[in-house]
């Protein structure tokens, strides 16, 4: 591994809610540490939550590694020492705690080097982004905060995506058996590789009732793939029973329909899941991102937020996603998207059900966007690699450089 002298970051991390402040930052802190060979602490208030995508979690431990990473518990006051490393990146806007503000005054004072300091802001696909990525903030302590701002454009921070995750996808989908050993490792019984898988991770909506009911009388069995959580307090009157009584290895069958509930499973094996269904019902940050480089049709969820915000920023993302769809197919997809997420449950199974009939030449141009976009999407550099250069051009220490050869 080639050694660095800018090698030292600190992400912190506040568990807002769910898991895609954990889900996003512990990617990223993987991402630097086996491609770049950085060594990152990722402080996270929540062991609870962190611990659903990383199984091997020790929650009562206050420091440990996975994945060359070292998983630190931020308590208030932090009761582990902060050692200004190269970066500091404070997640989504938290608040620091007072120790390590504390220590970067100490060090400005003192006319010693302090870290770049970043936000990593929430990812946005409007067109605003690219003004304000990378602008410079001066902060009380007299020292500058950068906002940096993910993004589907060339002037913006970028998207996470791991080197080589795309070979790997494509190796994974070539091979049926693939799939099939997924499914028999998750414990899932009863999907022929012929079947129609549907993996669902939303928030609350009837919308999903509605296209469970749908399946149920579909001519072609389905299976709809759930991790216990969310999705599952919408299904409650369809399948009868408490959301909280539902339990993982479960299967309830309702005409052609099967709905297997699986437990959460850590990142790696929920990329395999969304590479190994049919269609994906995603939510949030992190799963909305996996579920487009999976190359496989999707429906946003995207995170409610107040005077319905969010569906500024969902159109904002449909309007570049559906560039260079035919307009039918443009039409449908969107209109699905935004049915689903305002709840208007006949417009999603309209929208649905004509998707479903769309004509040969017209699904062979929706394949061949599901495989480019992710191609576009990157612009050619994922966000790590631009977060790295944007460091380099802040930073009076030596750059940082990809390793030559693998870690
Ligand atoms: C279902 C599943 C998910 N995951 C991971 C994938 C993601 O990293 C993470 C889920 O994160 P998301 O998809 O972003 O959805 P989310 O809804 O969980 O997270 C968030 O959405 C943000 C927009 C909000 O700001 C956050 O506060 C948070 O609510 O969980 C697994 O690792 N295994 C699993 O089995």
């Amino acid at each position: 591994m080639k050694t660095t002298t800018a090698s030292r970051w600190d992400i912190f991390c506040l568990v807002v809610d769910n898991f895609g402040d954990i889900g996003v930052t512990w990617r990223l802190a993987k991402q630097l540490h086996k491609e770049y060979g950085i060594h990152v602490t990722l402080w996270v208030d929540c062991l609870a939550s962190f611990a659903h995508i990383l199984p091997a979690l020790d929650i009562k431990q206050r420091s440990q590694h996975f994945d060359g990473v070292t998983i630190k518990l931020w308590d208030q006051p932090l009761s582990q020492d902060y050692c200004a490393g190269d970066v500091l990146i404070e997640a989504f806007a938290c608040e620091l705690p007072a120790s390590v503000k504390d220590e970067l005054s100490r060090l400005n004072a003192a006319k010693q080097t302090v870290p770049v300091w970043l936000n990593l802001e929430y990812l946005c696909a409007e067109a605003w982004v690219d003004g304000c990525h990378g602008l410079p903030s001066m902060q009380t302590n007299g020292l500058l905060k950068y906002f940096y701002f993910p993004g589907f454009s060339d002037k913006s921070g970028g998207l996470i995506c791991e080197q080589g995750l795309f070979s790997e996808r494509d190796a994974w989908q070539a091979d049926t058996c693939n799939k099939v050993n997924l499914f028999t490792q998750l414990g899932l019984k009863g999907i022929d590789p012929a079947d129609t898988v549907i993996s669902i991770f939303s928030y609350e909506t009837p919308a999903l009732a509605a296209l469970c009911k749908l399946w149920q009388q579909s001519k072609d069995k389905v299976h709809a793939l759930i991790p216990k959580g969310r999705s599952l307090n919408s299904l409650t009157a369809l399948l009868n029973c408490d959301a909280s009584d539902i339990m993982p290895g479960q299967q309830f069958h309702l005409g052609n329909l099967t709905i297997h509930i699986l437990p959460m499973t850590d990142q790696q094996g929920y990329d395999r899941l969304l590479w190994s269904a049919d269609f994906n019902i995603v939510r949030g940050e992190d799963s909305f991102l996996r579920a487009q480089w999976a190359a496989k049709p999707f429906i946003w969820h995207i995170y409610p937020q107040e005077d319905d915000y969010h569906l500024v920023k969902l159109r904002a993302f449909l309007e570049i996603y559906c560039d260079n769809l035919a307009p039918e197919l443009a039409n449908h997809w969107s209109e699905l998207n935004i049915a689903f997420n305002t709840g208007e449950s006949n417009s999603v199974l309209s929208h649905w059900e004509q998707l479903n009939s769309v004509d040969l030449s017209l699904l062979q141009d929706g394949q061949h966007h599901l495989q480019q976009w992710p191609v576009d999407a990157l612009n050619d550099a994922d966000l790590a690699t631009r977060l790295i250069n944007f460091v380099n051009s802040k930073s009076s220490r030596a750059k940082i450089e990809k390793p030559k050869i693998g870690i």
